[in-house]
């Protein structure tokens, strides 16, 4: 089942087409990688899939995105939308305030008030993030004491606490070291049991590691869209196999 369909998305930035008529379904409960040269509108897609560019001067988007079947533009308020679909940032941005308050804030701001609750909700989505047993004594200290690599843990815990659906990454792992990538693997396979991942990646090992499917993005349009596993070993583009096997981009 789609969580996402994408219908003749056509994205300007002013007089720049940089979407050209994309359809796209976006599997619930899987994760599905987004790949290809540096600007040819990954980031773009992910970020319409909850609406950050309706802040970008000149943005103009036609087409439809569904979510759940119902239209983001028209259907749902941009609030909801966000609290549904959270998203994960290249550069980790956790708040200049403690661990604590990095992730009661967005159930604050959603009505929540009950310390108990509260507590709760730290918990929780420190342990799905595995970060829990590095920061459970620290939980007063700022955020950005921690290690990037645990930050970059911090900020998918925080899009946690708002239980949403469907969590937006884009390049979550490209600031960080090894390690720290292989634990946000490991995390982010974890999570899709519960929701639905969009992951931009510039790593093929990556895509290849963790994705159940993978778009490969060329010039603003999808050139091939399928399961993971044969767009690696198979691709049925000339212009995806040239891509994966490293001759360009
Ligand atoms: N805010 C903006 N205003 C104008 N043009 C933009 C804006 N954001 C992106 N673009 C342009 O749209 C195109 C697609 O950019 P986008 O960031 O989606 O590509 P990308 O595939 O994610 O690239 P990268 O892998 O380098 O992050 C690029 O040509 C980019 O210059």
């Amino acid at each position: 089942m789609n969580k996402f369909d994408i219908n003749d998305l056509v994205l300007h930035y002013g007089d720049f087409k940089a979407i050209k008529g994309i359809n796209l379904g976006i599997e619930q409960n899987k994760i599905t990688s987004f790949i290809g040269p540096s600007g040819c509108g990954k980031s773009t897609v992910l970020k319409t899939l909850n609406r950050m560019n309706d802040l970008v001067e000149g943005c103009k988007i036609e087409g439809q995105v569904l979510l759940d079947g119902q239209d983001i533009f028209k259907d749902i308020d941009v609030n909801t939308l966000r609290k549904r679909v959270g998203m994960v940032f290249q550069h980790p941005n956790p708040f200049p305030m403690s661990i604590y308050d990095n992730l009661t804030y967005g159930p604050i701001t959603h009505g929540i008030r009950k310390k108990s609750e509260l507590n709760e909700i730290v918990e929780t989505t420190l342990r799905q993030a595995a970060l829990w047993d590095e920061v459970k004594d620290k939980l007063k200290k700022s955020a950005l004491a921690l290690s990037g690599g645990q930050q970059q843990r911090l900020c998918i815990a925080r899009a946690l606490t708002v239980n949403p659906e469907v969590i937006l990454m884009d390049e979550p792992t490209s600031a960080l070291d090894p390690i720290s990538t292989s634990k946000i693997e490991d995390l982010t396979l974890e999570l899709k049991d519960k929701y639905t991942i969009v992951i931009v990646t510039h790593s093929m090992q990556q895509a290849a590691r963790i994705s159940d499917k993978t778009a490969f993005f060329l010039l603003g349009e999808v050139i091939e869209y399928g399961d993971t596993h044969q767009i690696f070993s198979t691709p049925k583009n000339k212009k995806t196999e040239d891509y994966i096997s490293g001759r360009f981009g």
